[in-house]
């Protein structure tokens, strides 16, 4: 560890919070449900388990919103679409907002298809409560949602499937502008957006920070992205916006750094990224490096 000393109060206070969640999700075991793809629901699920928390999974909006009204908070990803989805999603997500529900998003091959766009936008006006992606579909939420200043442009943007074809880097000013949306539009006033990749990125549209660390092994198997989305949400059930995400990308690198060393393959990896899951601690997650940025 190796914070400024100007910023040490900031981020002693800031640590403080990421330590008191990842123990408050072990001590209380929080609900958080999940609309997410088919791919990946298993690991997303169990991934929460891990974690310390509950799952459940629901795609009708009556089962959603009324799971939500028992669950810590929920999550919602875009990844595989079915045709009820295009009027299921925009429903719930203007449901959860009226009911005041946190929410995390991951927007899954944002840009892609006219139906996975039109979902993503009717999320404008009723949005999540934490965006969690990678750099091109944050990059492309930003553009979708249009909080760009008109003169801005990316020529080297592009959807690109659910892989991320862009830096982390190149998605700071698009992650700013969609956390300073979601905390004006959010049930708890706060909001925040994480971008994954080789270093992460977490911000709350004030506040800046870059986690490095991880594993390379993360991106071959299916699903890393998709369940930190899902445990981004279980933390966001027991603290706010900023450090939810903080913790859940956090307590992401350091088991998956565990699960390398321990681990033969993608196969053995997987298994070996959910033990990490449960073994880090508190300690642990809170003594990453954290370095704040501008
Ligand atoms: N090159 C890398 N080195 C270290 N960690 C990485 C690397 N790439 C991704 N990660 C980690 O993998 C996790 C998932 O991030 P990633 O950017 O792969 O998500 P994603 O593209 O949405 O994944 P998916 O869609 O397959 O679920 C994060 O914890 C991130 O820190
Ligand atoms: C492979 C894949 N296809 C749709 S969702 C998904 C999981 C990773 O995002
Ligand atoms: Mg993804």
């Amino acid at each position: 560890m190796s914070d400024d000393s100007s910023a040490n109060d900031a981020l002693g206070t800031l640590r403080a919070a990421i330590k008191q969640a990842v123990t408050d999700v072990h001590e209380q075991t929080p609900l958080a449900q999940s609309f997410t793809n088919f791919v990946t629901i298993n690991l997303v699920a169990n991934a929460q388990l891990a974690a310390g928390g509950t799952a459940a999974m629901s795609y009708l909006p009556d089962d959603v919103i009324a799971t939500a009204e028992i669950a810590g908070s929920n999550y919602i990803n875009v990844g595989t679409l079915l045709p009820f989805f295009k009027d299921a999603l925009p429903e719930i997500a203007r449901k959860l907002h009226e009911n005041g529900k946190t929410w995390v998003l991951d927007p899954v091959a944002a840009g892609i298809g006219e139906t996975r766009t039109f979902i993503l936008e009717s999320f404008r006006d009723a949005p999540p409560t934490i965006v969690r992606g990678n750099a091109s579909e944050v990059i492309a939420l930003d553009a979708m949602w249009g909080l760009a200043d008109a003169d801005s442009t990316d020529p080297t943007t592009r959807p690109a499937g659910v892989e991320a074809v862009d830096e982390v880097d190149a998605a700071i000013d698009a992650a700013k502008r969609v956390a300073r949306h979601l905390a004006k539009h959010s049930p708890v006033g706060k909001g925040a957006v994480a971008v994954s990749g080789a270093v992460d990125l977490v911000t709350d549209g004030e506040r800046t920070f870059r986690l490095p660390g991880g594993s390379a092994m993360m991106t071959k198997i299916t699903g890393a992205g998709c369940s930190l989305g899902g445990v981004t949400a279980t933390y966001l059930a027991v603290a706010e916006p900023l450090v939810a995400a903080l913790a859940a990308s956090l307590l992401y690198d350091r088991a998956s750094e565990i699960a390398e060393v321990k681990s033969d393959g993608p196969g053995s990896f997987q298994v070996a990224l959910l033990d990490a899951l449960w073994n880090v601690t508190a300690d642990q997650v809170a003594a990453s490096d954290i370095i704040e940025t501008n």
